[in-house]
Parts: structure tokens; sequence; C-alpha cells
């Protein structure tokens, strides 16, 4: 493909990556050899990159598999405030050449890495179920999300660029007016662990396509796989410095490029409590800023599914049940609330009780439908929230550590719990599942709006009024009917929420790009 022959035209209708199935036995061979293959990779040391330079440093950050807390998938090397500022360096350089490459020529670089990271899907993925401990069905979605990210912003980038032939502006006489979309600088991406490829590709093929340099900040608990997608950019030639890959403490590393007076943005995925913290730090201006840093922040949730008397009820245990414990709850989308009306309460409770006792709870390699949470501090953190859950609900399922070398809990249901409640309220992150019983559907929607949060609600429901308020009323970023509540395509479900939530910038749809972007109008005047 020449670089800068891309054209939309050119290019094949944007489709999303299918799923790979498992029930094929040579997909499951393909796995099973992918895994084997990262394993034998595993303790590797994965030096900073700035400028294209290989930085070792002496302190490194151990990534464990959680799965097994023997095994060290590798060490990432730990950058200092000085590494920080050298990587400010180089992203400013590469800046001033970047922003000149077209939007084509950009978007050349993320559809070859969508190709490669297609070629190598298992191997992306088997990165992720030893290093973050996915099952494979989930670290295949995530992998398929990431190469959708890719060849989605690809696309974007080019439309932005032509946007004055697809929304002119108003025509009058004498002028001649065009709006550019042009890039902002050098910004700071800072993604979660728990979508440690797809969020992290998202957010940095959306700043660089938009034509900024970023410096990238990996999560401490998976600079493995981050690092897997930076060798992919640099194997396809994205000139030195676009990217610059620095793992390091979020408080030390984090805080200093949030203040950063030549930071342009922040692209942040996480915590609410991390998010509020790069809001505050980022609208301090600092000696010799000369413009207001832009942050995009998506944050947590405290997801929901509605169920009313009139909905099919096995869909709904079905979908409680996925959207509750897929990958142990760490999604901002996790259901981790369920909404039941009176009439349906108890048969639909008992529904999701047997299901939940199906799922079976192991290594991740071996494929278990449930696998470890994230780290210590993430299980003690659960733990804590099952003690307090004792104390608010009644417990049906679960409650307890699980069995394995690593950092695994019983996926737990609390009956009974009453909208107030903490695990009502708080996101926990984890295998636990909080159900509140309702007079009628409209008091049932009424806590479900009850949370500081507004990402992801799902309403199951027959009834087509019910379905219309329900669509009205409930507040929440993205808004599912009879379907799970996690799970969002890209180009497909554009992913973001409201109030606590973060500033619902709706990745993977067609607004994403214009964060990364200022609008420049060039009015001429005709002779
Ligand atoms: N809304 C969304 O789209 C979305 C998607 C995925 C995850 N999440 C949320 O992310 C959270 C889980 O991810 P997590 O545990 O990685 O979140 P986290 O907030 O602990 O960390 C997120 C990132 O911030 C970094 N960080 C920590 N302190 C920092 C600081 N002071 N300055 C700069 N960076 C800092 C971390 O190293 C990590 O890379 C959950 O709350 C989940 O709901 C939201
Ligand atoms: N986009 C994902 C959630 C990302 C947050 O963890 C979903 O829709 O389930």
């Amino acid at each position: 493909m020449t670089l800068s022959k891309v054209t939309l035209e050119g290019l094949p209708v944007y489709r999303n990556e299918p799923f790979t199935d498992f029930a094929i036995a040579d997909n499951r061979k393909a796995m099973v050899d992918a895994i084997a293959a990262v394993k034998a990779e595993f303790g590797r040391t994965y030096p900073l990159t700035i400028g294209g330079n290989k930085v070792y440093t002496a302190e490194t950050i151990r990534s464990v598999n959680p799965g097994n807390v023997d095994e060290t998938v590798g060490y990432a090397c730990k950058a200092s405030k000085a590494h920080a500022e050298e990587a400010m360096g180089a992203a400013l350089t590469a800046f001033e050449t970047w922003k000149r490459a077209g939007a084509a020529e950009r978007s050349s670089y993320l559809l070859r890495a969508a190709k490669l990271m297609r070629e190598r899907k298992h191997g992306f993925s088997a990165t992720m179920i030893l290093e973050s401990g996915k099952n494979w069905v989930e670290a295949d979605v995530d992998t398929a999300e990431a190469i959708d990210f890719l060849e989605f912003y690809a696309r974007e980038a080019i439309r932005l660029s032509e946007t004055n032939e697809h929304r002119p502006l108003v025509a009058i006489p004498g002028e001649a007016n065009r709006v550019e979309y042009i890039p902002l600088g050098v910004g700071i991406v800072i993604p979660p662990w728990n979508f440690p490829l797809a969020i992290c590709v998202g957010m940095t093929a959306a700043a660089i396509v938009s034509g900024n340099t970023v410096v990238l900040k990996p999560s401490s608990l998976t600079p493995v796989i981050a690092h897997r997608f930076f060798a992919l950019m640099e194997e396809v030639g994205l000139p030195a410095g676009v990217i610059n890959y620095l793992p390091g403490s979020g408080a030390e590393v984090g805080d200093y490029l949030t203040k950063h007076p030549q930071t342009r943005f922040i692209s942040f995925t996480g915590s609410k409590e991390v998010g509020l913290r790069i809001n505050r730090l980022a609208a301090e201006t600092s000696d010799g800023q000369i413009w207001i840093k832009r942050v995009i922040a998506e944050m947590g949730g405290k997801d929901g599914i509605v169920v009313d008397e009139t909905a099919d009820l096995d869909a709904a245990a079905a979908a409680i049940v996925a959207s509750a414990f897929g990958f142990q709850g760490q999604k901002c989308s996790a259901g981790s609330r369920a909404i039941i009306v009176d009439d349906v309460y108890e048969e639909l409770v008992g529904k999701i009780v047997a299901r939940t006792r199906e799922l079976e709870v192991g290594l991740p390699e071996l494929d278990f439908p449930s696998g470890p949470v994230s780290d210590p501090l993430a299980f003690d953190k659960i733990m804590e929230y099952i003690d307090i859950g004792r104390g608010e609900g009644n417990l049906l399922v679960g409650g307890h550590k699980a069995e394995g070398n690593g950092y695994y809990i019983q996926p737990t249901v609390f009956s009974e719990v009453s909208p107030k409640a903490r695990i009502m309220q708080e996101e926990i992150f984890g295998p636990v599942l909080a159900i509140s019983r309702a007079k009628d559907y409209k008091e049932a929607i009424s806590i479900y709006n009850d949370t500081e949060f507004g990402l992801t609600g799902s309403y199951y429901s027959q009834d087509e009024g019910r379905i219309a308020y329900a669509t009205q009323e409930m507040h929440c970023g993205n808004l599912y009917v009879n379907r799970k509540c996690t799970g969002a395509l890209v180009g497909v479900h554009p992913f973001g929420g409201f109030n606590m939530s973060g500033t619902d910038s709706k990745a993977g749809g067609y607004d994403y790009l214009l964060l990364f972007t200022q609008a420049k109008l060039v009015s001429r005047k005709l002779k």
C-alpha cells in the first residue's frame, strides 16, 4: 500500500473484526500454541522507548500472571521524572514533522498495524490471557476491538480531512471558506489495565492519526501487552517519537506529565478517583503554559440491568450473569446491579443463581469461564466489599476466595439489597452482583438512575410503551434494550458515559477524533 494513496473510496467498507470460534479444533490448537509461545518469552525485560531510543533502567515493574502468581510475564523498565521530561522533548520534536503528514499517510500506519495484528491475533490474545487473566473469548474480543479501532480511526481521520466535501459550509459570494481539523500537540495517553490492548490501542491510535504525538504511560499491571502494541507500531515504520513508551508510577510520572506546561491534552481511561485528580491537576496552569489543557477522561461505572414483568426472564438472567461476571466483573460496563420488579423477582433471582453456580473458576490459560482478579489490592478491596455486602443483603452464591495460585474470588450474588446500600452505589470492579427489588418498572428505573455514575444500562421488557419510557428516562451513555450491558462494538455502539463516568467521549464513534483536534476556519476573499 502506498502511503499517500489511501483514500476512503479505495478502502474496503469498515466491518467489525469477527470473533474466533473456539469450538473449532484448529482454533483451539492455534491458541494453545500462542500461549506456549508467549510463555517462552516470559521474564524478558522491556525498555522504555523515548524518541526511538531504548532505555534500560535499574528499577523495573514486574508484570505478574494474576492466575499463577509464581509466573513473571515480563519486566517493564520504570521511568523517572527525568525520563518523562525526555519523552516530552522527543514528542515535541516529532510533532513538528508528524503534524504535517497528511491524514492518508498517518492512517496508513494504522491500517498496516491492523493487518499484522489480525495475522498475529492469537499472540496478542495469549499475552492478555497470561498478563490480565482474561479467558480466551474475552481476550479474543479485546484483540478484535483493538483491530477495529485501528481500522475505524484510520478511516475517520481521512473522513475528517475531507470534511469540507462532505459537510460544506454555507456559501456566500466573494469568499471561499473551509474548516480544517488540525492536531493539538503532545498528549499523554493513560489507559487502564482491564482492556489492556483495545483501549490502549484505541486511545493511542486516535491521538496519533489526528496528527498529535504522545507519551504512552501504560498501566503498571499490563505493560507487556502495551509493549507488544508499541513494538508493532515500530515494525510498521511509525516515525520515532510519535509514540513514546513510558511505563512508570502514576503518582510520579503521571502527575509530572499531567502538570507539564507543554502537555496539550491528557487522554485518560480509568477510575473516577484518578480521573478527577487528573482533571484537577490539568486545570491548574503551569508557568509557561499557553493553552487550556484538554482532558478526555473515561471513568468508572455502576451499571445495571432493569427487568420488568413482561420480560423474557431466561434471556434477562443470561444477560445479567454475563454482564456481572464476564471478565470477573472487571469492566467499566459490568452490570453489577440488577433491579427487578416484584412480580418476577423470585423467579428471576432463582434463574440468576442457577446460572451463576455454573461458572467454574480456574486458570485463564485453560479457558475457565471465570478467572482471577487483577492484583492483591483489587482482591482485598473486593473481599472487603463482600464483607460489606453480608451486612447489606442476603448472600445467595459465592462470598469467598476461590482455589488457585492467584487472585481468585467466587462469583458472588447478594439479593434484597437496598438501593442506597454501598454495594449498590460504589464501583466494586469485581465478581459481585447486587440485586434490588422494585414495586414496578418506574421505581426500578428510578433506582437504576440513583447513582453518581451513568455509563451503561439495559432494560428488559416486551412492552413497547415501557421500552419508550426507559429509553427516555434511563440516564446513561450506553443504553441497551433486551441485550446485555457489556460488549460495545466499535462503530456500532460509540462508547462513553455521563456524570462521574466521564466526559462521554464516545470512543469508536464519529465524534471521537474531534476530541484530538482543533478546528481552524480559513476564509479567503475572492477577487
Ligand atoms: N469508561 C470507560 O471507558 C472505562 C474503560 C475501562 C476502564 N474504566 C475504568 O477504569 C478503572 C479500572 O482501571 P484501572 O484500575 O487501570 O484504573 P486506575 O485509575 O487505577 O488507573 C488507570 C491508569 O491511570 C494511571 N494512573 C494512576 N495514578 C495516576 C496519576 N496520578 N496520574 C496519571 N495516571 C495515573 C494508572 O497507572 C493506569 O495507567 C475502573 O474504574 C473502570 O470502570 C473505564
Ligand atoms: N467497551 C467495553 C467496556 C470497557 C470498559 O471496561 C464494553 O462495552 O463492555
